[in-house]
């Protein structure tokens, strides 16, 4: 037994943690969301140090050691599994092999996130292997995407909505599952608006079938934020489910905007938000379900061995989870996942340096990257403008190796570039455009900043350099969340694009404008405006307009930038 172990087992506490013992209660749920593939352990932190293996040991070693058999463990996920690890993205399809290892949790509560629906493989693979799979047909749910067949007809993605009761202290649980309203689906799968489905008969039956008497918790769990001060999508749920189940308990479990975050929406319903990128598994407890005056806790575990070990009291690995993390460890090697192929000279943040600081990643492309791109469709004499959205940079770039696994970690999805020709006076104006508006699609604010219009005070900065860099959390029951103390990370702004200029003397009036096309319809809409407004007689730009530029992609030219050294 490890001495920090045994420190715990002992005394009750965990010096080397600094954290305390779980509050749990009569119904209690871990949670995981956005996983992005990251099932294979953060290899450069050391606080998510645990793989997929650990925590499936965590799981079931905590529903028995702790939860035992007069309180209830509900295990919940919520979304996007794939684009941001090598262990999901190197396979072909995405996900093959990442799939089935995730499968290896005994999820209760599962579904899916728009990461599973941006291609028709992936949406193929995920409702063949998980949704309709043996383990998971009841505990799959999704209650407003459907599947399109390959014959074209509509079908439900998983259950509409799961009743269940549990099975230690009978708490009858009405569960249902929502998507944000995500509008980039490919053909095979279809998203209606949350609210939509309150008409459907499906839904008007299933009140019926469940009224307020026969259900004591409703478990909303979705690929939706639970803060969203823009579209309020889970607020609109909210107001409507609780003019139906007045009385009843309420909970959520959110996702998609990769923040920690709880919220509390009355005083019989709050939600739950676990981060991102195996970081973190949030847990949740409830207590005095039934008294009317439910009492709600909450914490953020960091996804490490020695926290599962201490809230489990078992340090050792279940045998299944010594299994997965055995098979992990090979199919790393298998996709030469540990392969280097060059030396990062120094870490590069997205938000925990300034955008002008040479320690910036997003000012290491604009300034050293992208600049390598080349057209394999067209000339390259005529100045131009590369503009990325920095939602596309997926995580810091740590000093050290750069292996095949960190070509995905950072920039996982396989752009393609496009580029229209426009004059220099349009094109200049086109990245301010874009950051005075609003947030293009999610943009890599830092996470204190996506939550701040909920919260403008921020929790005292923890500054002691023997803590591990993390997250301090701000969340509606206030600062003491996260399980262990961090040293504060600092987070600057980042805007919604950042571009790289290369203003060639001898040129034209006329400049390319180089993009990916995942913000093609975004580049449009600014060109369009800013030429309305500052060129007389202007004709509107079309995709017509817009023509393959080629070349490799942004992970591409960061490889071979590393790889080549400065
Ligand atoms: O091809 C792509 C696909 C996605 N993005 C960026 O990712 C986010 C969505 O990721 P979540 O994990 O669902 O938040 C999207 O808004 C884009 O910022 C991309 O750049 N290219
Ligand atoms: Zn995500
Ligand atoms: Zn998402």
């Amino acid at each position: 037994i490890p001495t920090f172990l045994q420190n715990v087992l002992q005394n009750g506490i965990s010096k080397e943690l600094n954290t305390r013992e779980l509050e749990i209660g009569e119904l209690n749920f871990l949670h995981t969301t956005d996983t992005h593939g990251w099932l294979g352990s953060h290899i450069n932190q050391a606080n998510y140090d645990a793989d997929w293996g650990d925590f499936v040991s965590f799981a079931s070693s905590f529903k028995r050691q702790k939860v035992g058999k007069s309180r209830d463990l509900i295990l919940i996920d919520t979304g996007d599994k794939h684009d941001g690890n090598g262990l999901s993205d190197a396979t072909v399809p995405n996900g093959r092999i990442s799939t089935e290892i995730f499968n290896e949790q005994d999820y209760d509560l599962l579904t899916l996130g728009n990461h599973e629906l941006y291609t028709a493989e992936n949406t193929i693979l995920e409702y063949y292997s998980t949704a309709l799979s043996q383990k998971f047909k009841d505990a799959y749910v999704s209650s407003n995407v459907e599947f399109v067949t390959d014959d074209g007809d509509l079908v439900p993605f998983g259950s509409k909505y799961r009743y269940f009761e549990t099975h230690n202290q009978n708490i009858r649980i009405l569960a249902l599952s929502f998507m944000f309203n995500f509008q980039r689906t490919n053909p095979r799968a279809r998203v209606s608006p949350a609210t939509s489905i309150f008409q459907q008969d499906w839904f008007k039956q299933m009140v019926k079938q469940y009224p307020q008497d026969k259900v004591d918790v409703i478990v909303i769990f979705g690929h939706m934020p639970i803060t969203d001060p823009e579209a309020h999508e889970i607020n609109h749920v909210h107001t409507t489910l609780r003019k139906l189940y007045p009385e009843t308990v309420i909970q959520y479990f959110g996702g998609h905007s990769h923040i920690r975050d709880f919220a509390v929406f009355d005083e019989r319903a709050t939600g739950l938000q676990s981060g991102r990128f195996s970081e973190t598994v949030g847990f949740l407890s409830i207590d005095k379900i039934k008294s009317g005056a439910p009492e709600f806790k909450r914490r953020y575990i960091d996804f490490g061995k020695h926290s599962f070990a201490y809230h489990s009291g078992v340090s050792r690995q279940t045998k299944k989870g010594q299994d997965l993390s055995l098979k992990i460890a090979s199919v790393r090697q298998e996709l030469n996942l540990n392969e280097v192929i060059g030396h990062v000279p120094t870490s590069y943040y997205m938000y925990s340096k300034p955008i002008t600081s040479k320690h910036n990643i997003y000012n290491l492309l604009v300034t050293k990257v992208l600049p390598r791109l080349k057209s394999d469709q067209t000339d390259e004499t005529k100045s131009r403008f590369i503009i990325i959205n920095t939602g596309s940079i997926r995580y810091d770039l740590y000093k050290g190796n750069f292996t095949k696994d960190t070509e995905f970690i950072v920039s996982p999805f396989p752009n393609d570039w496009n580029f229209v020709e426009v004059p220099l006076s349009l094109a200049e104006g086109v990245a301010d455009y874009l950051n005075e508006g609003p947030v293009l699609y999610t943009s890599m604010a830092p996470p204190g900043a996506r939550s701040r219009k909920r919260h403008p005070e921020s929790c005292p900065f923890i500054h002691d350099p023997k803590l591990s860099k993390g997250y301090t959390t701000r969340d509606d029951f206030g600062c003491d969340g996260d399980d262990v103390p961090h040293n504060t990370e600092l987070y600057f702004t980042v805007p919604n694009v950042v571009q790289s200029v290369e203003l060639k003397p001898t040129d034209g009036v006329n400049v390319h404008l180089v993009f990916y096309s995942f913000i093609q319809k975004d580049i449009l809409k600014a060109l369009n405006e800013l030429g309305e407004t500052r060129l007389s007689g202007f004709e509107h730009f079309t995709d017509r307009d817009c023509k393959r530029y080629g070349g490799a992609s942004t992970k591409e030219l960061l490889k071979e930038y590393i790889r080549d050294g400065e």
